[in-house]
């Protein structure tokens, strides 16, 4: 027999913030107040084969476990000594060392590859699985291999999610579905994407200094009957969504929290300042 779900008023709260973008705190303020990096879940990063995002050295610091996807070991390899100039390349390249590099292994080169193993890196080969794609290796990885008993305490950073491939785009969305329990955010240089899971109601922290306004509530996996919002311009109020009807987009973040509750798993997108 199906289970009835949860009615709204009683789904626990599920909180998201976007303080790990945040630029540290100059040793002369005082700490960060809740929800600042300081209290921050632990976190992992992917690096996908696109450009890294300019703020991919800060994440890189802040993280627990660095895995590339396949050439995103390229893009590690050439792209953290583009972004941090003036620094020596050698050095650069060897003090962003990733920590795994996993995949089908049709993109990284040979010798990124046998720079990274000498390091100590470990290099995992899934050439013989052509049904899944690297991402979706990568997350399964972490998953399995996260020191973090807890996983609500864990979230995955993937970097160069968006604005590529359309194929590649909608495979990596499609993996925030595959894991609707596991918190992974998708960004690059101009926006985030994560997964609203209708199990909670949610509470998201606009973060005004380097987020927003632009966002958008999207019904990818299925129809929602009813969704309610508030702190937007253009709030829904148990109102039917579905992709092929209404979904919101060009919608603005007007409060410095904006509240969710959706009978269907939604996606919530926010531009980032550049
Ligand atoms: N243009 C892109 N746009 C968005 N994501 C991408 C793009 N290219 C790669 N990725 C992401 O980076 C991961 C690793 O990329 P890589 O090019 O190594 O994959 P691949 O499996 O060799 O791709 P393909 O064989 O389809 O070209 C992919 O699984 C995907 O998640
Ligand atoms: C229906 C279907 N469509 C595409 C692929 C191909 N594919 C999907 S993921 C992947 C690995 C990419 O690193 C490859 C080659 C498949 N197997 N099944």
């Amino acid at each position: 027999m199906a289970l009835a779900p949860t009615p709204p008023q009683q789904r626990p709260t599920m909180r998201h913030s976007s303080a790990f973008l945040l630029p540290p705190p100059s040793p002369s303020s005082s700490p960060a107040p809740g929800g600042g990096p300081a209290d921050a879940a632990t976190v992992a990063l992917v690096v996908l084969n696109q450009p890294l995002p300019r703020f991919a050295p800060l994440l890189w610091s802040r993280a627990a476990l660095r895995v590339c996807a396949d050439g995103g070991a390229n893009r590690v390899f050439d792209g953290m000594p583009e972004l941090l100039q003036g620094q020596d390349a050698g050095e650069v390249r060897a003090r962003y060392k990733p920590d795994v590099i996993k995949g089908d292994m049709d993109s990284v080169r040979p010798e990124v590859k046998e720079y990274y193993s000498n390091l100590g890196t470990k290099i995992f080969d899934e050439s013989h699985d052509q049904d899944t794609t690297d991402l979706h290796k990568c997350i399964s990885f972490i998953a399995k291999n996260s020191t973090v008993a807890d996983k609500s305490n864990l979230c995955i950073l993937v970097l160069g999610a968006l604005g590529g491939r359309f194929d590649h785009e909608m495979g990596n969305i499609n993996v925030l579905h595959i894991f609707p329990n596991i918190n992974i955010i998708l960004l690059s240089n101009d926006c985030l994407i994560f997964l609203l899971p209708r199990t909670h109601a949610h509470e998201i922290h606009v973060e005004r200094s380097i987020e927003g306004p632009h966002c958008g509530l999207i019904p990818i996996g299925m129809p929602s009957t009813s969704t309610t919002t508030t702190g937007l311009r253009w709030n829904l109020d148990n109102t039917s969504m579905s992709y092929g009807g209404l979904i919101s987009t060009s919608n603005i973040a007007e409060e410095d929290k904006v509240t969710v509750t959706s009978a269907s798993d939604l996606i919530w997108t926010i531009s980032l300042q550049n």
